[in-house]
């Protein structure tokens, strides 16, 4: 049987982040993708140009439209943008047995906001709590936490920092780090490294959200946390390799690059 993993995140018009990540991200691990849209986002290569959301009413019945008939066997958020939406959210998925991967996107890589600062506070008590895997990066450490990494030692001061608001494990991911591409998941007993070359390609645009659509793919697909991410990790760091230029700014990853011929 083929797994159905869902999304509850915002739409990149550009094709390279959010829903439209997740979705081809799912495609390329063998899991049927469904969405929850959250919030439209104008957003290119160059920036998020505007964002709308959509009522709770409306992510509401999408959410319940997928899981009550079709059933899901994972799910991950992105963008929630408010806190109305954030709790909404974590009240769903607290309802849904299935594992939930929470990626905690405050802003884009161009710095443009994507969560109000008002919602903070439900990202950490509401959110937070009913997380299978978070993957906040290190922006979002210090949003949430207060804890600033400068440096690989930092990384389990951080993990620590997001384990204390109840999630089962947390991936802190070193993205923005010079040097390796390391990430640290733990629950707090384990402790496991995942460590890939950095590729020296600025077309990084939706590496997060792709990340944790691979986790939720690999965990619907039964595989534990530690393995689940480590499937994960490799297929993002090909992605980053093959990412591409995209109008004049910041291009996508390559979601597709393993079926490529030339990957
Ligand atoms: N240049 C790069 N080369 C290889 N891996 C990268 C690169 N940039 C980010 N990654 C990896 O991509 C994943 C997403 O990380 P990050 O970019 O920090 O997240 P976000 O998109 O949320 O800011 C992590 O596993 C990180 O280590
Ligand atoms: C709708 C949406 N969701 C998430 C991101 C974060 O992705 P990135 O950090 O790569 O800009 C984004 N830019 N847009």
């Amino acid at each position: 049987m083929i797994p159905n993993v869902l999304t509850v995140a915002g739409s990149d018009s550009g094709g390279g982040a959010g829903i439209q990540a997740d979705l081809k991200t799912m495609l390329a691990l063998g899991v049927h993708g469904m969405s929850v849209i959250t919030a439209v986002t104008a957003q290119n290569s160059l920036g998020v140009q505007g964002a709308w959301e959509l009522p709770v009413e409306a992510v509401r019945a999408q959410y319940r439209s997928v899981v009550d008939d079709i059933g899901v066997q994972a799910v991950k958020t992105g963008m929630l943008a408010s806190a109305e939406l954030v709790e909404t959210v974590a009240e769903l998925i607290a309802g849904t047995d299935a594992p939930a991967v929470v990626d905690p996107v405050g802003v884009s890589k161009h710095g443009d906001p994507l969560l109000a600062a008002s919602a903070l506070d439900s990202v950490r008590t509401k959110l937070l709590p009913v997380a299978t895997v978070a993957t906040p990066n290190l922006d979002e450490v210090a949003q949430l936490t207060g804890v600033r990494v400068e440096s690989e030692g930092e990384l389990r001061r951080a993990a620590e920092a997001v384990l204390a608001y109840g999630p089962r494990w947390v991936l802190i991911k070193g993205g923005h780090l010079p040097g390796d591409a390391v990430d640290l998941l733990t629950d707090g007993s384990e402790e496991h490294w995942l460590r890939a070359p950095r590729h020296d390609n600025r077309h990084t645009h939706g590496t997060g959200c792709t990340l944790a659509s691979a986790i939720a793919a690999q965990l619907a697909r039964g595989r534990a946390v530690p393995e689940a991410v480590a499937a994960a990790k490799e297929y993002v760091t090909g992605a980053v390799a093959a990412g591409f230029a995209l109008g004049e700014g910041i291009g996508p990853v390559d979601h597709g690059w393993r079926f490529r011929g030339d990957a």
